[in-house]
């Protein structure tokens, strides 16, 4: 069987860089129409450095008592509504709904998880690569629900780029979270290496893979969306895609203040905020 889970009709299309163009100039113009695209609503927001966003995150678990389920659960959902905020289905190119998340071994990759699969319920049409699963029942039971809704998982990540081009519109990096360190080890850093020469765009969930998760990594991936989870690590500062969106709206006053975190609003009851 052939490696891509997903495969397209062969028929004769524009050349991906027009097509990409076109995509982009028609999603600038739904998202301006819906209103989506905003200033920047609090330029003081707080950058955290990974201690801190360590500190944050087992305070919420330890002191607050929400599980990691419950949070993830929020913060795959957020990853999800941004990126249908950012790439609407009917922006996608020749209606092709394919996104390809490639979830590491840590929760960051369970939020790939989650996200992929409230994806699916939005209509489009992702598949996972998940080379290193932990033993562990939370990615388990998630890995299990995105089987049983008919996400499919490759077995291996093809390095011949252009397959990836062909069978996806965009790419979803939750391969690391603030918990990366040191040197990319295999198998993640071949799927970076690839991941750098694939001409779609990427969105990396909390923090671009590869990049130290204070001073960034100019040669590392681009991403060309950031989602940055409960606040923007400070590698965001480095980030100079065209989308950061702020998720993970689960976090108590009391914590917020504590880390003096001045986080922006977010409107109404939603779960995401574009800070560009
Ligand atoms: N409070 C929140 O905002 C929440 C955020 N969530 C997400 O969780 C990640 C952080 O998760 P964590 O498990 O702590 O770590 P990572 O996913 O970043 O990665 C750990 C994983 O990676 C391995 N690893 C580390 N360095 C390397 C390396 N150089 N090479 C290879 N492998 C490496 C390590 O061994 C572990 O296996 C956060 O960013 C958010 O995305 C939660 O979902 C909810 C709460
Ligand atoms: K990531």
């Amino acid at each position: 069987t052939h490696p891509l889970a997903i495969r397209h009709s062969t028929r004769v299309q524009l050349p991906v860089c027009v097509r990409q163009h076109l995509w982009w100039t028609e999603q600038a113009r739904s998202m301006a129409d819906e209103g989506t695209m905003r200033e920047t609503p609090d330029k003081t927001i707080k950058y955290l450095g990974q201690e801190e966003a360590q500190a944050i995150d087992q305070e919420l678990f330890n002191e607050y008592h929400f599980s990691v389920d419950q949070l993830m659960e929020l913060a795959g959902l957020s990853c999800a509504t941004a990126i249908a905020k950012a790439y609407p289905l009917e922006t996608f190119p020749a209606k092709k709904h394919t996104l390809l998340i490639i979830c590491g071994p840590g929760n960051n990759g369970g939020d790939g998880l989650v996200c992929a699969r409230h994806l699916k319920l939005f209509g489009y049409e992702p598949t996972i690569f998940y080379p290193k699963r932990p033993n562990k029942p939370l990615f388990q039971a998630l890995t299990t629900q995105c089987e049983r809704m008919d996400i499919p998982f490759l077995s291996y990540l093809p390095t011949q780029v252009q397959l990836l081009n062909d069978a996806y519109s965009l790419v979803v990096d939750a391969i690391f979270g603030f918990s990366f360190s040191g040197e990319v080890r295999e198998p993640f850093g071949t799927i970076l290496t690839t991941l750098k020469q694939v001409n779609m765009p990427i969105i990396s969930i909390d923090v671009p893979s590869g990049w130290d998760v204070e001073a960034g990594n100019p040669d590392g991936i681009q991403p060309q969306m950031l989602i940055s989870l409960t606040a923007p690590k400070r590698a965001a500062r480095h980030f100079h895609g065209k989308y950061h969106f702020l998720g993970g709206r689960f976090v108590p006053p009391d914590l917020a203040r504590k880390y003096n975190l001045t986080l922006p609003e977010y409107p109404g009851t939603s779960c995401v905020l574009s800070l560009l």
